[in-house]
């Protein structure tokens, strides 16, 4: 285990309270860092030993700034996830009431959950984007803060003793963020019959059927996908990559088989991980795609080869 984790700070994050699930994670070294590339980076140069960053969630999607960041640049690997059920509050400078908020501050995952609540309650609000919701919470307490009100967690608010204006202001009452444990590269986290594996699959040449070709991979091998994403690579216009999310682990056949085959059709791709599903939902694989299907085929090849 991790013995000094970095997460995007400040402190009252829901990242951090992502971090906190992680066993002894409260009684180790936590450093806030100001953004996702700056977490990442302290793994990389080994300030710290571990990451926790937000990737997905429910409502908005992925968390582009971690899709991009940990796609490129030394490689890293993800060693596990947690998930979040995310609820919001709005706090604001001591005094203010809802038609006083001119100008909201937030993290752009967390505006665009509570957008339909802002739009009814506060229409005539301005959006400023913010790194973290904590960060602009806790900006609320400086002297010239730019906003009238922040769109945070009730638990920083409730740290920093914030003015709440309105609680429980979340447009999708289920919402979940998931959050991911990066780490550099290592020994893979044990199959457990629930995993996940991420892969970052650049488009290998732009021309008919390519991304299909990618897909092939895993529906022929009955990998089940959870996640895809396409972003842009910053290169030239058109050039993108995709982010993507399978069931399974690289030490079961199936999962091995595809990533063998993208390899071979995009040889740049890169392994992020596999890794425990935080949900334990597992997967049920038709006989022909199990472990064994695979090593009895193989071993029927090589028969066949040996002349037997
Ligand atoms: O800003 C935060 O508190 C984060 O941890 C990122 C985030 C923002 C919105 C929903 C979930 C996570």
């Amino acid at each position: 285990m991790a013995s000094i984790y970095t997460f995007l700070g400040p402190e009252g994050t829901f990242t951090e309270a992502a971090l906190l699930q992680v066993p002894g994670a409260a009684e180790a070294v936590r450093i806030p860092s100001p953004n996702v590339s700056i977490a990442l980076e302290k793994v990389r140069t080994g300030e710290a030993d571990a990451a926790m960053v937000p990737i997905e969630n429910s409502v908005e999607g992925g968390v582009s700034a971690t899709l991009d960041a940990i796609a490129t640049g030394e490689p890293l690997g993800i060693i596990g996830e947690k998930l979040v059920p995310i609820r919001f509050v709005l706090v604001a400078k001591p005094g203010l009431s809802l038609d006083d908020i001119k100008v909201v501050s937030t993290h752009s995952h967390a505006w665009a959950q509570c957008k339909q609540w802002c739009d009814r309650n506060i229409p005539k609000a301005e959006y400023m984007p913010g790194s973290s919701t904590a960060a602009a919470a806790v900006g609320l307490l400086a002297d010239n803060c730019p906003y009238d009100a922040a769109i945070c967690a009730p638990l920083v608010a409730q740290q920093r003793g914030l003015h709440v204006l309105a609680e429980d202001i979340g447009d999708v009452a289920d919402a979940v963020t998931r959050f991911v444990l990066v780490s550099k590269p290592g020994p893979l986290p044990a199959p457990t019959g629930a995993d996940k594996t991420t892969l970052v699959v650049p488009l290998p040449e732009d021309r008919p059927g390519a991304l299909m070709e990618i897909l092939e991979q895993f529906a022929t091998r009955g990998v089940n996908l959870s996640r895809i994403e396409s972003r842009p690579t910053g290169q030239f216009l058109g050039d993108y990559f995709f982010s993507i999310d399978a069931d399974g682990h690289l030490a079961e056949e199936r999962v091995a088989d595809a990533v063998r085959g993208l390899h071979r059709i995009s040889p740049q791709l890169r392994f992020l991980g596999s890794y425990p599903r935080e949900d334990r939902r597992g997967y049920t694989v038709p006989r022909y795609h199990q472990d064994q299907a695979f090593r009895q085929a193989h071993a029927w090849v090589e028969g066949i080869l040996k002349g037997r």
